[in-house]
């Protein structure tokens, strides 16, 4: 553990100064695209600006025998695309490396921080075991930032895809000033809980509870298989925990990939329940979950209007009052504020969300 005082030094001479708080910069939808795909890297350009972040994606759902395309595609895209990445950029650039005990982790870093530190905005690092993986990569980035004379760090993102990194999920998050947030990886975490499932996130129709059976004159229960089942949500506690972990260290949760692209009704859902509990924001895997994604993420119009007559009828914050036959009072008037902050900075960069808030300026409180 470092000392307090150490905390936000350098951890090479002449590698930018860490940052005492991660930005709360807009990223509703983490978009992945291959970099070694063709078709998928020729539509990154007509992306920008239209999506919060651009991932390339350099680790799994890329051939091996593509890894040093994809690395290479990457960085040429960054080079070559105008708005992408950077701090003023409304399109973030982050990446996705390779595991860090896989052959490809080491010159994934020593390539792109040179290459394209100015663009990168994050790199998310899979299968986080613990701090150590948080501290090697965090020593590494600060040497290779000092070597190519960047003036900003680059964040960092970890990934939960082991029981372990659950396990160690506070000290994670706390590894480092350049911890930005956590996204959960069901796919690994689920084959190493060993959970008997097989989908790439979302839920599955086995986990459910069932109402309670009718009783007979005697009080005995009649069994009876027709009864009403509710589906529940697998990744509540996982998504739960990550939410709190990440509170505590001001750092950001996000849900993570949907699988089943077809099905865009459950995938909202599932967003949408990240988004209730407290995630900022999710991935997309497909063009098509970007909107799902911007949609589910971005508070709703009734939403922010009730959030913003309680903030009126709350005065200076203090007290109670009634609104609607409701009790408003300094704790739900925090939660409205949540709301209301979150759509002042997406309504920064989203001028059709600033259209619809804007909107309600003119209506009484
Ligand atoms: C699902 C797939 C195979 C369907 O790909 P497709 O080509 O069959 O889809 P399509 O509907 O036919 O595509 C229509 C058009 O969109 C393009 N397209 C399609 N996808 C994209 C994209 N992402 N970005 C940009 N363009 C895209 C595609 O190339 C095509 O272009 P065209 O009209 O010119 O022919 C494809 O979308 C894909 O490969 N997506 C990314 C998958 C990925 O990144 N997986 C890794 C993240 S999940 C994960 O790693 C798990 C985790 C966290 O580790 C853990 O839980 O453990
Ligand atoms: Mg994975």
């Amino acid at each position: 553990m470092r000392s307090a005082k150490d905390f936000f030094r350098p951890l090479a001479v002449g590698a930018p100064t860490p940052l005492t708080e991660i930005p709360a910069r807009p990223s509703r939808a983490i978009h992945f695209f291959d970099p070694s795909n063709e078709k998928m890297a020729a539509k990154v350009p007509q992306m920008v600006g239209t999506v919060d972040v651009l991932l390339g994606n350099l680790e799994d759902a890329i051939k091996a025998d593509n890894k040093v395309a994809a690395r290479e595609g990457l960085v040429t895209i960054a080079q070559g695309t105008d708005g992408l990445g950077g701090p003023q950029a409304k399109t973030q650039l982050w990446t996705r490396i390779n595991a860090l005990d896989s052959p490809w982790a080491l010159d994934d870093l020593t390539t792109l921080v040179p290459a394209i530190g100015d663009r990168l905005d994050v790199i998310m690092v899979p299968k986080v075991q613990g701090a150590e993986d948080i501290q090697y990569v965090d020593r590494l980035l600060a040497q290779l930032e000092a070597k190519a004379g960047l003036d900003r760090p680059i964040l960092v993102h970890a990934i939960l895809e082991t029981a372990r990194g659950m396990v160690n999920i506070e000290e994670i998050c706390g590894a480092s000033p350049r911890m930005q947030g956590l996204s959960l990886g069901p796919a690994d975490l689920a084959a190493d809980r060993r959970m008997k499932t097989t989908r790439v996130g979302g839920g599955h129709p086995g986990y459910l509870v069932r109402q309670d059976p009718p009783v007979n004159d005697l009080g005995i229960s009649e069994v009876d298989a027709n009864r009403t089942t509710y589906q529940q949500d697998l990744w509540h506690y996982t998504i739960a925990r990550m939410v709190d972990a990440c509170a505590m260290h001001g750092i950001y949760p996000y849900y993570g990939p949907f699988g089943d692209i077809a099905d865009v009704v459950a995938c909202e859902d599932q967003f949408r329940n990240a988004f209730l509990l407290g995630c900022v924001g999710t991935w997309s895997l497909h063009p098509k979950q970007i909107a799902i994604a911007n949609r589910v993420f971005s508070p709703s119009v009734e939403d922010i209007r009730h959030a913003r007559r309680v903030v009126a009828a709350m005065g200076d914050g203090t007290g109670a009052v009634m609104l609607d036959g409701k009790m408003e009072d300094d704790a739900s008037l925090k939660q409205c504020l949540v709301l209301v902050e979150l759509a002042e900075q997406l309504a920064a960069i989203d001028p059709e969300l600033k259209k619809q808030y804007d909107a309600l300026d003119g209506e009484e409180a």
